[in-house]
């Protein structure tokens, strides 16, 4: 048996783009993900977010079940195009949705936690550059200012970004998500405009001084674990873990750029003039809570062929449906290095969980005892982390419903309730049953 401190925060997570659906409607244009998903050959069997979960129009009915499995917060994304579906053009109709959204959640004693960017861009901003242009930290700071007039004072945690990596590295420089760009130099641009952003929200967070708000940044970060002892395994591991988690950590808690990275990259990069004398100091200014997406790690060896000098090695444990290894040891060893080289503010798991493949049996139910093992061992090392001091505050199990996973489209899932995308019906799988006691006795049983 393993206790939770009164007043952790269990929670589940999701995204717009990926349950919300209601592409078209309330004044919503498209975002560079409706523009990718409809780009053949993007995501899996042309799948696209029109549909989805179809939450926009079912958030009261999604709101009862998550009362039903009895977590104490969700946490959701803000789909940007929504609140300017143009430039500098607000829409009254897209905050209202959120607004309906946060007073339900409220009404059933749900604290609501919002992601202000989960990489549903607004085309309109992807016109102009995207996140190679500078000036989408003003465009950024204009939205996020206008969040926090119309619901900060009822949102009290609020996530500038959903994992950078994800938004600049995936996007602009391996081209796996939207706008599925292929140039390094780019990537890094991206990463450093949208830490700036990060920044300059917070800068306007703190100005407007909203009571009981806290804010923070979600990062994806993967631990990287050399194949062997040998010198060059671990060089190896040492520029994976630059790349996946101090290029975005060391800026944050640091103030700068990780030096060994910088060396590494400026073959490839060149002048890294994107950098501005005072942009650090900005990116780097106290954040309230760090919010990290753990799902796995990766094991690595040295390789001239890569301009990173790695290349990853496949892990001897079971996988998910993902192909991504099971390794809840290193959720562990993540927290523990958090705690000791960056900061010691307050943790939340803003995303941990996994996609197997679901079926409905003739039970009508859905019996997914891997990701039950799944949650409780990640939970069992986040609570040995808590009872060795580590300042971990709250766990969202990624995710609450079945839904859009970007590239794959809905050949993947990860909620915990299964979604019948024909009919839309929501199934409680075991495990939502099974999180349902973990958060009611706030304890697992192993
Ligand atoms: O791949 C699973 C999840 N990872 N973090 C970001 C989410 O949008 C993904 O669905």
């Amino acid at each position: 048996m393993a206790n939770f401190p009164k007043g952790f925060l269990f929670g589940t997570a999701t995204s717009s783009y990926q349950i919300e659906g209601a592409v078209n409607e309330d004044g919503r244009t498209p975002s560079i993900w409706d523009t990718f998903s409809k780009t053949s050959g993007m995501t899996y069997n042309g799948d696209t977010g029109d549909i989805a979960c179809d939450h926009y129009h079912r958030y009261k009915e999604d709101v009862v079940i998550l009362k039903e499995i009895g977590v104490k917060a969700y946490r959701f994304s803000i789909a940007w195009p929504r609140i300017f579906p143009e430039k500098g053009n607000f829409n009254p109709k897209g905050i209202d949705f959120y607004k309906r959204l946060v007073e339900e959640l409220l009404k059933n004693d749900i604290i609501p936690v919002a992601t202000i960017y989960h990489w549903d861009l607004p085309q309109w901003a992807g016109d102009l550059g995207g996140w190679l242009n500078r000036d989408l930290i003003y465009w950024y700071s204009e939205y996020s200012q206008k969040l926090f007039k119309e619901i900060g004072n009822v949102v009290p945690m609020w996530i500038t970004h959903n994992e950078p990596w994800c938004a600049s590295i995936l996007s602009y420089g391996i081209g796996e998500h939207a706008p599925g760009h292929k140039d390094y130099r780019e990537a890094l641009i991206a990463a450093h405009h949208i830490l700036l952003s990060h920044g300059e929200a917070v800068k306007i967070f703190r100005d407007m001084n909203i009571k009981e708000s806290q804010i923070g940044i979600t990062l994806n970060l993967t631990p990287a674990y050399p194949a062997s002892e040998r010198d060059v395994d671990r060089l190896a591991a040492q520029y994976a873990d630059g790349f996946s988690n101090r290029w975005f950590l060391d800026p944050i808690f640091k103030g700068n750029y990780p030096e060994d990275m910088i060396e590494l990259y400026k073959e490839e990069i060149g002048k890294f003039d994107f950098i501005k004398s005072e942009d650090l100091g900005i990116i780097s200014q106290p954040i309230d809570f760090l919010g990290i997406n753990f799902y796995s790690r990766s094991i690595v060896k040295y390789s001239e062929k890569s301009m990173l000098k790695w290349i990853g090695v496949e892990g001897p444990g079971a996988k998910t449906d993902m192909g991504w290894e099971i390794r809840p040891e290193s959720l562990y060893d993540l927290l523990k290095r958090l705690d000791k080289e960056y900061t010691r503010i307050p943790i939340y798991i803003t995303e941990n969980g996994a996609a197997f493949k679901d079926i409905i049996t003739e039970d009508g139910k859905v019996h997914d005892q891997e990701r039950i093992e799944y949650i409780k061992e990640h939970l069992k090392y986040a609570n040995k982390f808590i009872k060795e001091g580590g300042n971990l505050k709250g766990y969202f199990l990624w995710s609450f419903l079945d839904n859009f996973e970007w590239a794959f489209g809905y050949s993947k899932r990860f909620g915990i309730v299964y979604v019948d995308y024909k009919t839309q019906k929501r199934i409680l799988k075991d495990s939502a049953l099974w999180y349902k006691e973990v958060i009611n006795r706030a304890s697992i049983v192993f």
